[in-house]
């Protein structure tokens, strides 16, 4: 399959999951999350809002915000359609959809920071593999702006997804960068061996 052709199918996949089954895979990758040094280390994470089925950060952001660490949302720029900003996100936060219809901050640039100074990025994803093979929505934004990562251990690059989202190998991209591991409700994939144990 192609990674069109297979983008289409795990969207569907992960869109037929119930609102019960949502709450209880957002709660588990939480758990997960916890036992995760990277996580509990961490100070600025970058994470989203779920759009299309995507497994939600929502309990982590609030867990994120109790233990006093800082939140930053992705945000496209209007003029360059290549460019994604981290701006932070607090409760006071003025959401607005953005081209694709998905809520995000008003950009404000004195509150973005450079992609660089994040500790650890949470990644949606619409397909994964056990070699941190990701598939987006195809717009090549995460790939962009961490394509620095390659030579850098910071941020750690975790990506978010429902067991569902899982396949045996993710055709992968001369610009793909991959993640550090990916966490579901299950499990935490420890893909680069960065987790520290
Ligand atoms: N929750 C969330 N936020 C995110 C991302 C994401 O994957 N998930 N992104 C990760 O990069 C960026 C947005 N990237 C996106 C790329 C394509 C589509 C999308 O729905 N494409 C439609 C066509 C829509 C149109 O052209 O109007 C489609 O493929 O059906 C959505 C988001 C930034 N924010
Ligand atoms: N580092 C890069 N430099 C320039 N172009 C890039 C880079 N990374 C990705 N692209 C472009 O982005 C397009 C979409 O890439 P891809 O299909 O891998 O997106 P994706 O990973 O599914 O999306 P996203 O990261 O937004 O969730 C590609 O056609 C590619 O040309």
């Amino acid at each position: 399959m192609d990674r069109k052709a297979l983008r289409s199918a795990l969207r569907d996949r992960r869109r037929a999951l119930s609102g019960l089954q949502q709450e209880q895979a957002a709660a588990g990758v939480l758990k997960q999350l916890k036992q995760l040094p990277e996580f509990s280390k961490s100070r600025k994470l970058a994470v989203y809002l779920a759009n299309d089925g995507e497994i939600s950060p929502e309990c982590i952001v609030q867990y994120a915000w109790h233990e006093g660490k800082s939140c930053y949302l992705p945000v496209l720029d209007n003029n360059d359609k290549t460019q994604m900003y981290f701006q932070r996100y607090t409760p006071e936060t003025v959401l607005l959809p953005n081209r694709f219809n998905i809520p995000e901050p008003v950009l404000d640039l004195s509150l973005c920071i450079p992609a660089t100074e994040l500790d650890l990025v949470l990644m949606p994803l619409t397909g994964f593999d056990e070699s941190g093979g990701r598939l987006g929505m195809g717009g090549g934004f995460y790939d962009r702006a961490f394509a620095f990562v390659k030579t850098s251990d910071k941020p750690v690059l975790v990506g978010l997804a429902h067991e569902c989202q899982k396949v045996e190998s993710i055709p992968v991209a001369e610009w793909d960068v991959p993640m550090s591991g990916i966490v579901t409700e299950g499990k935490a994939y420890n893909v680069l061996k960065k987790f520290s144990d």
